[in-house]
């Protein structure tokens, strides 16, 4: 098997969405008129966003579910993706394995894959997405007014934790599956995004860990705010370790849920928006004209993190 054979074998989908999808130089694709197109990338690297013996099912699907939750985080309906994959051999096995578990989830989320680049190199996938809003309706970071009740989608912190433990930093610690789920396979909160839409003020997805993602909230949008440590939702099997792990809850990352301000007048827009798309939402806290971040614990003092989240260069 070759290159070629490898694209056509495991990469060429239909994609009865685009003009032109896989095959020739480059795709070719037509908006919906009245939209606003939005575009993406997100890489995984191996021993850096992956451990290299991870199940390529799994890897397929995270490739993929890192780059929907951006177009969540937007409240965009994601339509097409890019994969670029560098191989260090042709395993013809671990490839029809990868493949299944992003064209599954590509099917799922109806994105059609138009196109992308194969080499060979270190093991490394480069996902580029598009996907549309109704113009002008987009979720962006700059929107966040002061008095904004903050909220999270689903639970924090177990992808964290499932790292932490494999990197047998939780000695003693049994997780629940749901951690390792959370890692290898997070569902990303499309639906969510999407309905809120003209509810939302801001949103992003959170990635390197809630505290981070939040600040850039604040820094675009120019406010400060305050967070109720003991609100922010984690799995209730992780419920007594919460002080142990509170890094991991508030700022362990690669937990792919959504953030986001609404005015606290469509709080129940936002519980009804949360229960169409079937994801649980928690208010964890409120935007003020205070600059800075404040995490609270339950007595109202401040906590100082060590770290607020991820940082590939710190
Ligand atoms: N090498 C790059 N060249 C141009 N823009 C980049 C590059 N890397 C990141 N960005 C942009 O910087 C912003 C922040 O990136 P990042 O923190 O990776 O966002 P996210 O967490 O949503 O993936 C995004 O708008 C992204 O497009
Ligand atoms: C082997 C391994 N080491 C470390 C991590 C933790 N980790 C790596 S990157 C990252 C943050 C998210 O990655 P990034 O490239 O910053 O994504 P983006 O914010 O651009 O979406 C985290 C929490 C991991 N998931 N796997
Ligand atoms: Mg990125």
């Amino acid at each position: 098997m070759n290159e070629f054979d490898l694209i056509r074998r495991y990469f060429t989908h239909s994609t009865p969405a685009a003009v032109l999808g896989v095959g020739d130089d480059a795709a070719i694709l037509r908006p919906t008129a009245g939209h606003d197109l939005h575009v993406s990338a997100d890489m995984l690297v191996s021993g850096r966003h992956f451990f290299a013996d991870v199940e390529p099912e799994a890897l397929g699907h995270k490739a993929l579910a890192v780059n929907l939750s951006d177009m969540a985080a937007m409240g965009a309906t994601p339509r097409w993706a890019l994969l670029t994959l560098a191989l260090p051999q042709l395993d013809e096995a671990w490839v029809a394995a990868f493949a299944r578990g992003f064209f599954g989830l590509a099917a799922a989320h109806g994105v059609g894959v138009v196109g992308g680049d194969t080499t060979r190199g270190p093991l490394t996938l480069s996902v580029t997405i598009m996907g549309e809003t109704p113009q002008g309706q987009a979720l962006r970071r700059d929107s966040a007014r002061s008095g904004d009740d903050i909220w999270v989608s689903g639970q924090l912190g177990l992808a964290a934790a499932a790292l932490r433990s494999r990197l047998g930093q939780l000695p003693g610690i049994a997780l629940p599956a749901d951690c390792l789920r959370q890692l290898e396979r997070p569902q990303p909160r499309v639906a969510l995004g999407q309905q809120l839409l003209g509810i939302a003020h801001a949103a992003l997805d959170v990635s390197d860990g809630f505290a981070a993602d939040l600040s850039h909230i604040l820094q675009r949008s120019h406010c400060g705010a305050e967070i109720w440590l003991d609100a922010l939702p984690t799995h209730p099997a992780l419920q007594p370790l919460r002080a142990q792990l509170l890094p991991c809850i508030a700022a362990g990352g690669d937990d792919y849920e959504l953030c986001f301000t609404a005015p606290p007048e469509r709080a129940a827009a936002v519980l009804a928006a949360a229960a169409v798309a079937g994801v649980a939402v928690s208010k964890v806290g409120r935007i003020s004209t205070v600059p800075g971040l404040r995490l609270l614990a339950g007595d109202g003092s401040e906590v100082q993190l060590e770290r607020l989240g991820y940082d590939h260069f710190a």
